[in-house]
């Protein structure tokens, strides 16, 4: 399609062109304004649910039932409506497009309405707080028996509303994968091979993939619950004695809701996890003005951590009473995905290791997320072993360890993209100042927060527990740590309402940004006008002739040379099998 086509193929109303819009840049705006308002809801429920275990019974509106609608509603809202909407459908939908060369998604008309269908599952999330009853307390992992039995709260209601929820959410993402997955193997433009993709490119492409082939896990177990609820089929449910009443379920298999359910889960980790490993690959190197190392090492890693992802869900069922050949299998497997990722951690610091790093605020979050995600990552180590698994599972250990390698970590990947491709998208800078308190703040307060979990958690202090008074075991010295924590916590929490204003703001008033701010190689920033006009390229689509990393190359005129400068600029990517040292590159 030539340009004059695609910028005459629909009209350009207020209407089409902002809210039914089927431009990639526009949903992706979408998308990330939706997800960062559900999230604050999350952020909102965390706080609350910190107010009652740092000061236990003095909030009396948070009583036991609203405690478990909390952490369900929050954990629920993190990993799905917030983190996996916005890598892919507020990052992915932005940069695929921009970063491979192409005017737009393959099919622009679905994309639009994967945004419209998201749109709906967060709103029949949201219902679910004014139904009856509200919504399920049944834990983020939905586990049946308990999650649709009466006792439980949303038993009613807010259980079905979260699976259709989840259902419309899964029919979004699909509409979403399939094109990201399409547009990166069919769109790229002249030049732009495989291997010269941004990581970033490469992270939401490998996340998409599996996405595509894990919520199908997450959607069949969610029919089948929703039928165990309303039409009284047994897939998951035993024959059990429900409130003193034999109920009617007879015959079905609470496990295999297990299964499925971290057949998914697990992948899920890393639907968020690979795109915030290529985002911060990125970060990295533009910001310490270096090529990544290890680009290919990289790439492989990547593939291998998400084919490696879907053969160790569980580990989370280590409690279940597996046989313990099993327990051994997904021990081993989950301990092999270390060395992928160990990989990934020493080549960013490798790209790190005497470059010219500038301590921006995107650098800032960016290393910052490598440091949270080592600590997680290496707890996670305890726990991917059964016999410390064991004693730990279901405590503040494991609360300690997904928060950092998965709550906080692919979030300051969030702050550091969002600060770094701010420019491109507004044409104006975020304020600087308010980045580095926002920074600081957040980065000593996710230590504060986590890092006295993980003693809790040795202490045994079970999560999912309303209240620890009058427990023996628990010392009384973790009362002051929980305090300590919840203080912590809504420091953390009123922060992030500087990083909204900061966006709000700096939208209208911001300084004006140069085309390329920061000075990098990729395509995303090449555009003829920014922010990128509709077709992002003008009459001509660029043509690439190099990597992406084509920093600090010797005799270059700057310290970058962009991926569609002409071939004379050299700087392109080491040869196959050649050492890939910093300043590496072809002779113009
Ligand atoms: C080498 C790396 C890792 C290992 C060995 C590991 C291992 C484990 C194990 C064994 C558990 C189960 C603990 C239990 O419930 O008893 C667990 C829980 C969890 N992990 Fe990891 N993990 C690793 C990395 C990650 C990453 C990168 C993420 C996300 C980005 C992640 C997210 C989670 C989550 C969300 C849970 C808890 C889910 C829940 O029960 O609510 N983990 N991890
Ligand atoms: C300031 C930030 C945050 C705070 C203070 C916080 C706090 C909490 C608390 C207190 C719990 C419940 C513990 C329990 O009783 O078992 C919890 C659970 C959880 N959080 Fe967070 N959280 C934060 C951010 C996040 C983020 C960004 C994620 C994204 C992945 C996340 C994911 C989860 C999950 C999956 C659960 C488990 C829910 C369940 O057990 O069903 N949290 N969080
Ligand atoms: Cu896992």
């Amino acid at each position: 399609m030539d340009y004059a086509d695609h910028a005459a193929h629909h009209p350009q109303s207020f209407w089409t062109r902002y809210v039914w819009s089927q431009d990639h840049k526009v949903i992706a705006v979408q998308y990330a304004c939706i997800a960062i308002a559900v999230g604050l809801v999350g952020l909102v429920l965390s706080n609350l649910m910190r107010l009652q275990l740092g000061f236990p019974g003095q909030f009396e509106f948070i009583n036991i039932e609203r405690y478990y609608q909390f952490v369900t509603m929050h954990g629920m809202i993190m990993v799905i409506y917030l983190l996996t909407a916005l890598f892919l459908g507020g990052f992915g939908n932005y940069m695929i497009p921009l970063m491979v060369g192409a005017r737009d998604m393959v099919f622009p008309y679905l994309n639009m309405l994967s945004f419209w269908v998201y749109l709906l599952a967060v709103l029949v999330l949201v219902a679910s707080f004014f139904v009856p009853g509200g919504p399920t307390g049944a834990g983020w992992t939905l586990y049946p028996p308990q999650a649709i039995l009466p006792g439980t709260p949303g038993h009613d209601w807010g259980i079905i509303l979260m699976l259709v929820s989840l259902l419309i959410f899964i029919v979004a993402t699909t509409m979403g994968g399939l094109n990201y997955v399409t547009t990166v193997l069919q769109a790229r433009c002249e030049g732009m091979t495989l291997l010269r993709l941004p990581l970033t490119v490469w992270g939401i492409f490998v996340a998409t993939i599996l996405a595509l082939l894990a919520f199908p896990a997450l959607f069949v177990s969610g029919v089948m619950m929703l039928l165990d609820r309303t039409l009284g089929t047994s897939f998951f449910m035993p024959a059990l004695v429900s409130m003193g009443q034999v109920t009617n379920y007879r015959g079905g298999s609470p496990l295999l809701f297990q299964h499925l359910f971290w057949f998914f889960g697990h992948p899920e980790v890393y639907i968020v996890a690979l795109p915030a490993f290529g985002i911060v690959s990125d970060l990295i190197s533009v910001h310490a003005r270096k090529s990544i190392f290890g680009y290919r090492m990289m790439v492989w890693a990547i593939l291998a951590i998400g084919v490696l992802s879907v053969v160790v869900w569980a580990h989370h069922m280590f409690v279940s009473g597996m046989n313990p050949y099993f327990g051994f299998f997904f021990a081993t497997t989950t301990l092999v995905i270390a060395v992928p990722t160990a990989i990934k951690v020493y080549n960013w610091l490798l790209t790190l290791w005497r470059g010219d790093i500038h301590l921006t605020v995107p650098m800032l979050f960016a290393l910052a997320f490598v440091s949270t995600f080592v600590i997680g990552g290496l707890t996670g180590l305890f726990l991917g072993n059964v016999s410390v698994d064991i004693p730990l599972s279901g405590t503040y250990f494991v609360v300690a360890h997904f928060h950092m390698v998965m709550g906080v970590a692919p979030l300051l990947v969030v702050f550091g993209g969002i600060y770094h491709w701010f420019p491109k998208v507004t044409g104006r800078m975020l304020d600087d100042r308010i980045g580095k308190l926002h920074f600081w703040v957040t980065f000593l307060g996710t230590y504060a927060i986590y890092f006295p979990m993980h003693y809790l958690g040795v202490l045994g202090m079970p999560r999912r527990y309303y209240n620890y008074d009058n427990y023996q075991f628990i010392p009384a010295s973790a009362h002051v740590l929980n305090t300590f924590i919840t203080v912590a916590a809504l420091i953390v929490g009123v922060t992030q309402l500087l990083f909204i204003f900061n966006l709000a703001w700096s939208a209208v008033r911001g300084r004006r940004a140069d085309a390329n701010p920061w000075r990098a190689a990729s395509l995303e920033w090449q555009t003829p006008t920014t922010p990128p006009g509709h077709g992002n390229w003008g009459p001509q689509l660029p043509v690439v002739y190099r990597w992406a990393y084509a920093y600090s190359v010797p005799g270059a005129s700057q310290d970058f040379i962009a991926q569609n400068a002409p071939p004379a600029a050299g700087g392109f990517e080491p040869e196959p099998g050649a050492d890939e040292g910093p300043t590496q590159g072809a002779p113009a």
